[in-house]
């Protein structure tokens, strides 16, 4: 591809002491239309940029007075805007990381492809090519779609960024001000260190990992990573790894041509394809299989993919962004994941933390959240939650995290119909609010518990008999009832069905025990 119809006038610093490369560095970029210097060494590149600025520094790795990362570290020290391109020899994944974790925009590997070369340096520069997929992939739902409480079984959300525009600019994308950046609440030391972050690593195509319990954000903080990069005005594709059946995976991400396989009528763009330019975010990596994950390893290293039934690979440039909320480094100790894929995706790591660990956010983000979904349902003002409801808010342990606040917010507002959402409104069992410990039982309970006590170690050989069974196997039930509705979300089918329970029976259950319904409901009729 050669872009220079468009390009305007970008200066390059190109650094690489073999002086046969230097001149193909050379030719190339001058072909493409920048304005180019070279140099030879660490040092002479340094005295070079002392000198004035670049738009973008393209370094060799192994230099004989130095190495790369110096040119990385000073840039870095001194609070220099070039984007920087490291040149790393073949199979160093190491180097290549090492760089991206030194502020490398990005990298490329020995031999170096040109074609491959142009569009990196075009890409760093903000020369993306024009996203516009003239096939989309098969289960693209409606844009801008939210994720519902639980996982939906149908997972690829490819989802254009609001800040999408038709035409993309040929210079860099200014990062944008707002976006997912600016939803995502939260004052504590925590979430201004998550922000910190995204900030830090969008302005690079270092892979991230984002690490973190179910709902507490993980897609949000992708999000905010793409809309705050030079890539906000292309696609941002969203895809659940663990929603898609195996054997549809590798025509998902990759596309297929027509006539690959029965019922291949047309040709058809995969993931990849359809994030060209901008970024892939695969959600739950963990739950794909291994034979996948090598050719996705293969995908991210080459930087091209084969539609299945296609002879030849397509070059893409798409910046990947995955999360889990498993403990990957102990699923590749288990064999589950490959360890170089791990490394791959694992460049920056981004953990976000769960909410019960950052409690002082919940009144930030309930702010956040109820302005949104009293705009979405067009009420004004938005409803504020009183004293009493922010105080029952705190002692709640979030087990589903935002996520469930969200969910336990919009039950509250259909609830209280007003301005303000009370304690009573939340419907949250003072059996599930404790300060310290999630499902401890409430004063009443407590008292009936002692009564029924010793709990349940009764069985064991000299142990204490209960003196009330009834009571104590009503306590052991509504114990175990609470554990799995909390698991399950307060949704009463699951966590009945997680026990061999019907939905009837569970509702029976839990009022014969006194049980709130809590979050149940949702979706159960
Ligand atoms: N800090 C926050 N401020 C406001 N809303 C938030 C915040 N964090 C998460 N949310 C909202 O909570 C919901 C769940 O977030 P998200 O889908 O990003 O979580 P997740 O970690 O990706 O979940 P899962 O692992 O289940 O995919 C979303 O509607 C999101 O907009």
């Amino acid at each position: 591809m050669s872009t220079n119809a468009a390009a305007p006038s970008f200066s390059l610093l190109v650094v690489d002491d073999e002086p046969d490369l230097r001149t193909l560095y050379e030719l190339t970029l001058l072909r493409e239309g920048y304005e180019l210097e070279t140099a030879g060494s660490v040092s002479d590149a340094l005295a070079r940029l002392q000198r004035r600025s670049y738009s973008a520094v393209i370094t060799d790795m192994r230099l004989p007075d130095g190495s790369g990362l110096d040119l990385l570290n000073w840039l870095e020290q001194q609070g220099r805007r070039e984007k920087a391109l490291v040149i790393t020899a073949f199979g160093s994944a190491e180097n290549a990381v090492e760089a991206l974790k030194a502020g490398a925009y990005d990298y490329l590997t020995k031999p170096v492809d040109l074609r491959q070369f142009r569009l990196v340096v075009a890409s760093a520069l903000g020369r993306l090519p024009p996203t516009q997929p003239s096939v989309v992939p098969a289960q693209l739902p409606a844009e801008g779609v939210e994720k519902p409480a639980a996982k939906p079984a149908a997972a690829p959300r490819p989802v254009p960024s609001p800040a999408q525009a038709p035409t993309p600019s040929p210079v860099a994308a200014p990062a944008a001000p707002v976006g997912a950046l600016s939803r995502l609440a939260g004052g504590s030391a925590a979430m201004q260190q998550v922000r910190s972050l995204i900030e830090k690593v969008a302005r690079s195509m270092a892979p991230v990992l984002l690490q973190g319990e179910s709902g507490t954000g993980k897609e949000l903080v992708a999000r905010a990573i793409h809309d705050s990069s030079a890539r906000a005005r292309q696609r941002f594709v969203a895809v659940n790894c663990g929603a898609i059946p195996e054997q549809l995976l590798e025509a998902e991400f990759f596309g297929y041509r027509k006539g690959a396989f029965t019922g291949a009528n047309e040709d058809r763009e995969g993931f990849f394809q359809a994030a060209d330019g901008g970024t892939l975010f695969l959600d739950e990596i963990g739950d794909l299989p291994l034979a996948m994950q090598s050719k996705l390893l293969r995908a991210i290293q080459e930087r091209s993919v084969r539609p299945v039934g296609a002879v030849v690979e397509a070059p893409v440039n798409v910046r990947v962004l995955s999360a889990t909320h498993k403990d990957l480094g102990a699923e590749v100790a288990a064999n589950r994941f490959r360890q170089d894929l791990f490394y791959r995706l694992n460049v920056i790591q981004i953990r976000v933390p769960p909410l019960r660990e950052r409690i002082e956010d919940v009144p930030l983000i309930s702010e956040h959240v109820l302005e949104r979904i009293a705009r979405d349902a067009g009420v004004s003002p938005a409803p504020r939650l009183t004293a009493a409801a922010q105080s029952q808010l705190a002692r709640y342990a979030f087990p589903g995290n935002v996520r469930e606040l969200e969910n336990l917010l919009h039950r509250a507002l259909a609830l209280s119909g007003g301005e303000l959402i009370d304690a009573d409104d939340l419907g949250l069992p003072e059996s599930l609010l404790d300060d310290s410990q999630l499902g401890a039982l409430d004063p009443l309970d407590e008292a009936r518990s002692r009564a029924a006590a010793p709990a349940l170690d009764a069985d064991k050989a000299g142990a204490e008999l209960p003196q009330d069974l009834a009571l104590y196997l009503d306590e052991v039930e509504r114990s175990i009832l609470l554990r799995a509705l909390e698991r399950h979300r307060f949704n009463r089918t699951a966590a009945g069905a997680s026990l061999g329970l019907s939905l009837r029976q569970m509702r029976y259950r839990m009022a014969r025990l006194a049980i709130s319904a809590g979050e149940g409901g949702a979706g159960e009729s």
